[in-house]
């Protein structure tokens, strides 16, 4: 075979092609598949289980991640379905441009990057795996506030620069004996405040609902007010509110103890990152640990570096477990909607 040439395995006889000619992995497969088998196209990476269960079930799979917004609004006319996590956005453009689109699958929770008003105006179904990765985040919030107590990461950090610093970390705090609130007590907020109950913590929540589903024994329920008051570590499971208004603010911060620790594992935009930066350099926050900001990646670091602050990249849901439950989930919901 010569240089720029290759051999297509899927014909008896050796056909060779140019490289420009030769068809993609996708397209032979195309050629052999019924051409009105419905199409679905994933934007954000999702498990190969799914993939592969969604392809034995009969439907087309593309799998292309990373696309711009405008290349979005180019191919998704040619699609039954789409699967996104929280790095597509799907706006009203995009929506429109969907001709014969009949379901938009969130694998994961949030639908903050889905226009459900543009969908619903064209009886679009969105479906999302609510359930598939609360212990998951819960263990990740958990996680970061053990960091946060001992500064692990800093402490990490120092030990592999070469330093010793014993004593300028000498000031951990235990969390036994102190009080956690926890902003909506959903699924992941119950799950994170019984953990933290087995720790020997006191646990408040504050929610919109009187019966928030995540409540458990031992719980108790306050106004956000007075829990900002009572907690020596606050955590925020909700949704980002529709008007895109943070939850945690200049206000709220000054209504908080001295010393506090703030976890964000929700979203970005429910703290005002100018707020909190101000709370770190004051003291008022001990120590933040965000998995989440309000544009993701963060442009302005600020946040990110300071050295109080303990950054993950929007890992809450990233675990094994939580992805191979969304992943058979996505191709169940898929193979039953289309
Ligand atoms: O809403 C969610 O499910 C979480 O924020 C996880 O988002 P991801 O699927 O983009 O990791």
């Amino acid at each position: 075979m010569s240089a720029g040439k290759f051999e297509t395995l899927l014909q008896d006889e050796p056909v060779f092609w140019d490289v420009e000619q030769r068809p993609s992995r996708q397209s032979e497969r195309e050629a052999v598949l019924p051409v009105d088998r419905a199409r679905v196209l994933v934007c954000d990476p999702i498990p190969a289980v799914a993939i592969e269960r969604m392809r034995a079930g009969g439907l087309g799979v593309d799998e292309k991640d990373g696309l711009s917004p405008e290349a979005l609004e180019t191919l998704i006319g040619g699609y039954d379905a789409v699967v996104v996590r929280s790095a597509t956005r799907l706006g009203a453009r995009q929506i429109a441009a969907a001709r014969r689109l009949r379901v938009i699958v969130r694998a994961g929770v949030g639908t903050d990057n889905i226009d459900l008003a543009a969908a619903a105006s064209r009886d679009i179904a969105v479906l999302n795996t609510p359930k598939a990765s609360t212990g998951s985040v819960a263990e990740l919030a958990l996680g970061l506030f053990l960091a946060l107590a001992r500064r692990i990461p800093q402490a990490d950090a120092a030990v592999k620069s070469g330093r010793w610093p014993k004593k300028a970390f000498s000031d951990g705090i235990e969390l036994a004996g102190k009080t956690l609130g926890i902003i909506g007590v959903g699924r992941i907020g119950g799950t994170l405040g019984r953990c933290a109950s087995a720790l020997g913590m006191a646990v408040v929540g504050a929610d919109k609902a009187a019966e928030p589903v995540g409540r458990f024994e031992g719980l108790e329920l306050l106004s956000l007010e007075e829990l900002l008051a009572r907690a020596d570590l606050v955590s925020l499971h909700t949704p980002p509110s529709e008007e895109g208004r943070a939850v945690i603010g200049w206000e709220e911060f000054a209504r908080m103890k001295e010393g506090v620790l703030l976890v964000n594992c929700a979203r970005g935009g429910l703290v005002d990152e100018e707020a909190l930066l101000a709370a770190l350099e004051s003291g008022k926050v001990r120590g933040a640990a965000l998995d989440v900001f309000a544009g993701e990646p963060p442009r302005d670091l600020r946040l990110a570096r300071h050295p109080h602050v303990i950054c993950t990249p929007h890992l809450g849901a990233s675990t094994r477990e939580a992805q191979a439950r969304i992943g058979v989930e996505i191709a169940q919901i898929l193979l039953e909607q289309l």
